[in-house]
């Protein structure tokens, strides 16, 4: 299993996941740096993206990480070309799209043709892609890819996708006469927001996932390759929530209630950009008082910056007040920003009872650092 360091990535993360036998999906120098920084041994690590540039490729191929996902025609040609240049061989897959329409927001679908990912199985660009990084030198072809999309509950696109997977893997052996040895079905898992969401256990997923491979393999008589997947949402998603303070409680009378925090998009983008939905709840205090319809809305110049677009909330709400957010584990301090200059607050880790910084809160110094003149 590689977990995607996209979903929150931090020295101490990738300390944990070196403990627990996990491995990573890198997409850019800065986690690769952060990665190897931490102690990560580079074989454990995948580097992928739609467009590496020459030094990230020459960074990982230097480093030796496991495997390299390839993600079109032109990078077949430059990660061989780097390789050679550096004396080795790489590692590497090839991600496909397989013309599934995962059933999730528009901007997190992955494997529908028209869009910027990886090579479509459509009109037999894949099999090229393969004919092609087959006959590289630099390059030893260990798999096929393929990530649908986030965020999703039901699993038939991924058994469609591990069914177009194994497709092309036995198209491959009957032109090539080898089988690869891997297959990856990316990440995609979805988690709970609100109590509305019901997604399936993990490992329930997990072993439908196997037993899909296992039959589409059987029935082409191939070998089964081994399988891995690249979940980041599912790992860190539910383990963490925003703890929010009330700055002001304003009522719309015949509307709803804004409660402004002190934070908002720069912390967590998502409300914005893909309308996610997340539920809040009052956590400094108790309170009997009636629930109130309420809009958890950030400090920023903008009407978009919405945290909890319908909540309740109770009624005595007040300055002062400690609102959660949960289920914010996963893309929101990796996506968050300094917009307005906020600096971004830290993120503490709790085990056995007791909090510790993994990421310290921002300070002015740090803002101005980066100021030249
Ligand atoms: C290639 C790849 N792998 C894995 C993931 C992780 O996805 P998720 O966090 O939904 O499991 C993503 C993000 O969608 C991705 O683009
Ligand atoms: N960042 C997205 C998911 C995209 C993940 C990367 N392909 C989210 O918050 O849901």
């Amino acid at each position: 299993m590689f977990y995607a360091g996209k979903a929150f990535l931090s020295r101490a993360v990738v300390r944990w996941l070196t403990e627990e036998g996990l491995n990573l999906d890198v997409c850019s120098a800065g986690e690769l740096a952060t990665a190897l920084a931490a102690g990560m041994p580079a074989e454990r690590i995948a580097l992928h993206g739609n467009n590496k540039s020459t030094g990230e490729i020459e960074r990982a191929v230097e480093a030796g990480v496991g495997r390299i996902v390839l993600d079109s025609f032109q990078e077949i040609a430059r990660v061989a070309h780097i390789a050679q240049r550096l004396g080795k061989r790489q590692r590497v897959q090839i991600r496909i799209t397989v013309g599934v329409e995962a059933h999730t927001h528009e901007f997190i679908a992955t494997a529908h043709e028209d869009q910027k990912f990886g090579i479509p199985l459509a009109g037999g660009l894949a099999a090229e892609a393969v004919r092609r990084a087959l006959k590289l030198d630099g390059l030893e072809l260990i798999g096929i890819h393929s990530h649908i999309g986030s965020q999703i509950f039901d699993t038939s696109g991924f058994e469609v996708a591990a069914h177009r997977v194994v497709g092309l893997l036995g198209e491959i052996r009957d032109e090539h006469g080898v089988e690869l040895p891997e297959i990856d079905l990316g990440g995609g898992l979805g988690i709970a927001y609100t109590s509305e969401d019901d997604p399936r256990e993990p490992h329930e997923i997990a072993k439908a996932l196997r037993d899909i491979v296992h039959r589409e393999c059987d029935a082409a008589g191939l070998a089964v390759p081994r399988l891995s997947v690249e979940p980041g949402r599912a790992i860190v998603g539910p383990t963490a929530f925003t703890l929010y303070e009330v700055g002001t409680v304003k009522e719309l009378p015949g509307l709803r209630t804004y409660v402004s925090v002190d934070g908002g998009m720069s912390d967590n983008i998502r409300t914005a950009l893909y309308d996610a939905e997340y539920s809040v709840a009052l956590v400094s205090r108790t309170s009997t008082a009636e629930p109130m319809l309420s809009r958890v809305v950030g400090k920023h110049c903008e009407s978009g910056d919405i945290i909890v677009r319908d909540a309740f909330l109770p009624a005595d709400l007040a300055p002062g007040d400690l609102i959660a957010v949960p289920a914010t584990g996963a893309y929101c301090r990796s996506m968050a920003s300094n917009y307005n200059h906020a600096l971004r607050p830290p993120v503490v880790a709790v085990r056995d009872g007791q909090a510790r910084e993994i990421v310290r809160r921002e300070t002015e110094e740090d803002l101005l650092r980066l100021d030249v003149g």
